[in-house]
């Protein structure tokens, strides 16, 4: 990996009710992702399991389990950095929406429990309470590749400016976000959110979604996505089952902070986000 490069592919996985076939399927186009020459590899929230409170406890395992098992394996197997998507992971009697990240080496370097549970409800669209069956994560969560500090969120984590500001202030340049929008919320706001939190932070942004799956109970958007620090989109896909990559140039980060210097502007002596 040249110092300031980094392949991305993010993985929009057809997910269905067969937890081993959603599983292979995941291991499957990890080595094909790495075959293209991704160095990280990123899944969808939720990928072993179909979407929905009433599937988390059905489909919940502990970490280390089946799932994380296959997931080490594979990052060993393809030598790639893996953000594995998220599953529901059982703690005692606690289930948590659970994103867990490997090392090349298959070593767990990170796990991130959802901070923020999806719980809307829109007349005439969606309503969805995952505090139903989940608890919140409450910890911030970051890894050090050679050449990059990156953040992890889990889909609804994206809708907050906060955590992507501590993640900036922390050093990230790029954050990932697993995630599953919906055909209520996704047509408006899921590319606008990733494009709003580049900008913000003048860094890479990547998310990674189920396909879409119109037999399910809940139809994802798709649209799995790369969003540069200029705030363009780089990558992008439709509903379907896919790979997307994106080439990120690390260095372009702190170009775009030189160009538009956000970074020594800000007027901490007015405002301040704080990291408890
Ligand atoms: N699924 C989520 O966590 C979030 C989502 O679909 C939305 O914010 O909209």
């Amino acid at each position: 990996m040249a110092a300031a490069k980094l392949r991305l592919a993010c993985i929009q996985l057809a997910v269905g009710a067969v937890k081993k076939d959603n599983i292979s399927r995941a291991v499957q186009k990890i080595s094909e992702a790495a075959a293209a020459g991704a160095h990280l590899v990123t899944l969808p929230e939720c990928f072993n399991s179909p979407y929905g409170t009433k599937y988390f406890s059905q489909y919940a395992e502990s970490i280390p389990g089946e799932t994380t098992a296959a997931l080490k394996e594979a990052a060993k197997a393809s030598g790639v950095w893996l953000v594995g998507g998220s599953i529901p992971e059982q703690d005692g009697d606690k289930l948590y929406n659970t994103c867990t990240v490997w090392n090349p080496q298959g070593d767990m370097v990170a796990k991130h429990r959802k901070i923020h549970l999806f719980d809307i409800s829109v007349p005439g669209g969606i309503t969805f309470k995952e505090s139903e069956t989940l608890s919140p994560g409450s910890s911030f969560t970051t890894f050090d590749m050679p050449n990059c500090k990156v953040g992890v969120g889990i889909c609804y984590d994206m809708r907050f400016a906060e955590l992507a500001l501590v993640y900036n202030q922390m050093g990230c340049k790029l954050l990932v976000y697993p995630g599953a929008f919906n055909m209520t919320t996704g047509p408006v706001h899921w590319e606008l959110l990733q494009r709003g939190r580049a900008l913000d932070n003048q860094l890479y942004v990547a998310t990674a979604s189920p396909a879409r799956d119109t037999s399910a109970d809940y139809h994802a958007w798709g649209h799995s996505t790369v969003v540069n620090p200029w705030g363009e989109v780089i990558s992008t896909t439709e509903a379907d089952e896919d790979i997307i990559y994106a080439d990120l140039d690390l260095d372009y980060v702190e170009k775009v902070r030189q160009m538009v210097p956000l970074p020594v502007q800000k007027r901490n002596d007015l405002y301040q986000v704080v990291k408890k």
